[in-house]
C-alpha cells in the first residue's frame, strides 16, 4: 500500500544502517518508495547486494556498503561513499544493532561491553560522522534511531541492550538541543515485536518455541507488528510534517507497553 505520494522525498539521499535486512531493509525499501535514493550499510556483503539488486529492479536508486558502524574509520567511509555515490547526505536511520538474551548474573565483562559497544557506541559513531556532514552542506537533516518499547520499562534478560538503549535515548534528546541551530532533527522510535529473521534467531535458543504467541498475548492489539508500518513512520519523521519535531520518542507496539490493563474495571 503507497501512503505517501512517490515523490514525497525526491532529491533526499537516506542513510539506513542494517539496511540489507529486516526492519532497516523494509525502511530502506519505503524511504525509496517515496522518491529518496538509499544508501544501505552492514557488515555481510552479500545480503547487502541481494538487498540492493532487489532495490534497484523495483526502480529505487539504491547503494551499499559493507562497513562496520563500530570501527569509526569505516564509518567515515560510509560517509564519503554516500557523498560520492548521491553528492550529499539528509536522512540518517541508526537501525543496526542487537543483543543476546542473558541472565545478568551471567553476563560477562566482554559480552556486556559487546552490546554497549553496538547499540551505543556505533550508534554515536555514525549519527557524528553524518551529522557532520549535514552541518556541511547547511541543508539540514532528519535523523532516526530505531530503539525498542521497553525503555523506560525495562526487560529481563537484556540488561545490556536497554542501558545501550537509554544511552541513545540520552544522546539523543542531548543532540536535538546542540543540532538545531543546524535544523538537524533527531527522533527515536521504540518498536514492539516485529517479526523479522534476526528477531527470530536472536531469540530461539533462549525464549522457547512459543515465545512469539507468549508476547502478542500481551499485546492489546493483538498482533505483531507489520514492518511497513516502521517504515511509514520512519517516512514521516524523515519529511516536512515533522519539520518541527525532535528529541522525541515514539512507541509503535500495539499497546504493548501498557500492560495487561488494570484489573478493576469501572462498569
Ligand atoms: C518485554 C516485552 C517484550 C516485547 C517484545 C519485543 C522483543 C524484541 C526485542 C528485540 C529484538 C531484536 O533486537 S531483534 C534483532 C536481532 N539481531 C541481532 O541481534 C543481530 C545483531 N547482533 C549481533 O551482532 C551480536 O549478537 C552482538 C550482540 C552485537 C555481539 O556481537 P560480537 O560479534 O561483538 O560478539 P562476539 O565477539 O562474538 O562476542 C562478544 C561477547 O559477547 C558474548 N556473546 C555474543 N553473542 C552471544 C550469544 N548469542 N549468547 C551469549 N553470549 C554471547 C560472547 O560470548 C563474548 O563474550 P565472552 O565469551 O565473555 O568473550
Ligand atoms: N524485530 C524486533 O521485534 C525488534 C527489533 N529492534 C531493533 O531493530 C533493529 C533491526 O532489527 P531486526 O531487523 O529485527 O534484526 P536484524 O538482525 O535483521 O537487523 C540487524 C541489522 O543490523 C546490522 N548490524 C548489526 N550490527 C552491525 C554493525 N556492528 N555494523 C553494521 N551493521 C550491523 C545487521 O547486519 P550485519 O549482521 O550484516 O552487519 C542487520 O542488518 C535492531 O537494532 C533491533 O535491535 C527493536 C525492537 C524490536
Amino acid at each position: 500500500m503507497q501512503i505517501f505520494s512517490e515523490n514525497l522525498l525526491a532529491n533526499q539521499v537516506a542513510i539506513v544502517t542494517g539496511g540489507g535486512t529486516g526492519i532497516g531493509k523494509q525502511i530502506a525499501k519505503t524511504l525509496g518508495e517515496s522518491g529518496a535514493k538509499v544508501v544501505i550499510a552492514g557488515r555481510r556483503k552479500e545480503v547487502l547486494e541481494e538487498t540492493r539488486n532487489e532495490f534497484v529492479k523495483e526502480g529505487i536508486e539504491t547503494h551499499a556498503i559493507s562497513i562496520d558502524i563500530r570501527v569509526p574509520e569505516q564509518v567515515q567511509q560510509l560517509v564519503d561513499f554516500t557523498v560520492g555515490s548521491f553528492g550529499k547526505v539528509d536522512i540518517l536511520v541508526n537501525n543496526a544493532g542487537g543483543q543476546f538474551p542473558k541472565k545478568s548474573e551471567e553476563l560477562t565483562p566482554n559480552g556486556w561491553n559487546a552490546v554497549i559497544h553496538n547499540n551505543l557506541n556505533g550508534t554515536f559513531y555514525v549519527t557524528q560522522a553524518v551529522a557532520k556532514q549535514m552541518i556541511k552542506q547547511g541543508t539540514g537533516g532528519a535523523i532516526t534511531n530505531i530503539l525498542v518499547s521497553f525503555l523506560h520499562r525495562g526487560a529481563p534478560g537484556i540488561a545490556h541492550s536497554v542501558a545501550a538503549r537509554n544511552g541513545v535515548y540520552g544522546m539523543m534528546r542531548t543532540l536535538a538541543l546542540e543540532w538545531a541551530k543546524y535544523n538537524i532533527r533527531i527522533n527515536s522510535i521504540g518498536p514492539g515485536l516485529f517479526v523479522t529473521e534476526g528477531m527470530k534467531e536472536e531469540m530461539a535458543s533462549s525464549a522457547g518455541p512459543h515465545f512469539i504467541e507468549q508476547v502478542t498475548q500481551d499485546v492489546p492489539l493483538g498482533r505483531t507488528g507489520r514492518l511497513q508500518e516502521l517504515g511509514w513512520l520512519v517516512t514521516y519523521l524523515s519529511c516536512p510534517a515533522a519539520e518541527y519535531m525532535t528529541g522525541e520518542f515514539i512507541v509503535i507496539d500495539g499497546g504493548n507497553s501498557l500492560g495487561r490493563g488494570l484489573t478493576f474495571v469501572p462498569y
